[in-house]
């Protein structure tokens, strides 16, 4: 699987964020977007994802023998500032719900909730409301969303925020482990998160919009 966008381009109300952003992303491999607040890391976060639209350039899939296969949409998790759980219901009702709505067999099939749980370090406490527990074990629970169906591109925003040491060791290795398997991911991070051959796309913002420049 590859993941290219071309000359991308978007605007948030009147202002042109970014333009002339172009990646491209085989299996395997890694993106991270750093800038300084507001420098549109999360907007092309959003633009990949197909939640907002581009003012200009495209985002394309293509499968491993080069065709065009749909919308990146359909293979993405996308992990955005929220957490995506409802309060209310018990970590186990959240993930079930996902599990169910992204749906998947065969190759796409993911964990079980217990699994998934257990994967980021929080077995025996799915029974609790998700509302009850603290800003990192939320965090926790939320990336098992990304483990109870597969999904070939992660696209995380600021995926380790709220997260202690030993958490982000975690997410560093659960996100490796995708990327073994062949997956893609596109993050967006101020904290190092220690992956391994992860390319780098430093965002200007509007100051240097025709200076997304790799680093
Ligand atoms: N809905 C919106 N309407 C208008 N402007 C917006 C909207 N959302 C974001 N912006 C503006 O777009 C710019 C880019 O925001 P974005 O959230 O992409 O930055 P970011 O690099 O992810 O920032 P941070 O590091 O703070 O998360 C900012 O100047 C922000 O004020």
């Amino acid at each position: 699987m590859h993941l290219t966008a071309e000359n991308l381009a978007a605007r948030r109300g009147e202002d042109l964020i970014f333009v002339n952003i172009s990646f491209h992303l085989a299996a395997g491999e890694a993106l991270i977007l750093t800038g300084r607040n507001g420098s549109g890391k999360s907007t092309l976060l959003r633009v990949v994802a197909g939640l907002l639209k581009p003012e200009k350039g495209t985002v394309i899939v293509r499968d491993g023998a080069g065709r065009e296969d749909g919308h990146p949409g359909e293979f993405s998790h996308y992990l955005g500032h929220r957490n995506a759980m409802k309060n209310e219901l018990t970590v186990a009702e959240n993930l079930d719900f996902w599990r169910r709505f992204l749906g998947g067999t065969g190759s796409s099939a993911g964990l079980s909730v217990e699994d998934a749980t257990e994967s980021v370090g929080l077995p025996g406490i799915a029974h609790l409301p998700f509302g009850y527990l603290s800003a990192g074990q939320q965090r926790r629970f939320a990336f098992a969303k990304l483990l109870v169906a597969h999904r070939p591109i992660w696209i995380l925003d600021e995926p380790t925020a709220a997260l202690d040491a030993s958490a982000d060791r975690l997410f560093a290795g659960l996100i490796e482990a995708h990327l073994t398997n062949g997956g893609i991911v596109l993050a967006a991070t101020h904290q190092p998160l220690g992956l391994k051959n992860a390319q780098e796309l430093k965002m200007t913002g509007f100051a240097g919009v025709d200076a997304g420049v790799w680093g």
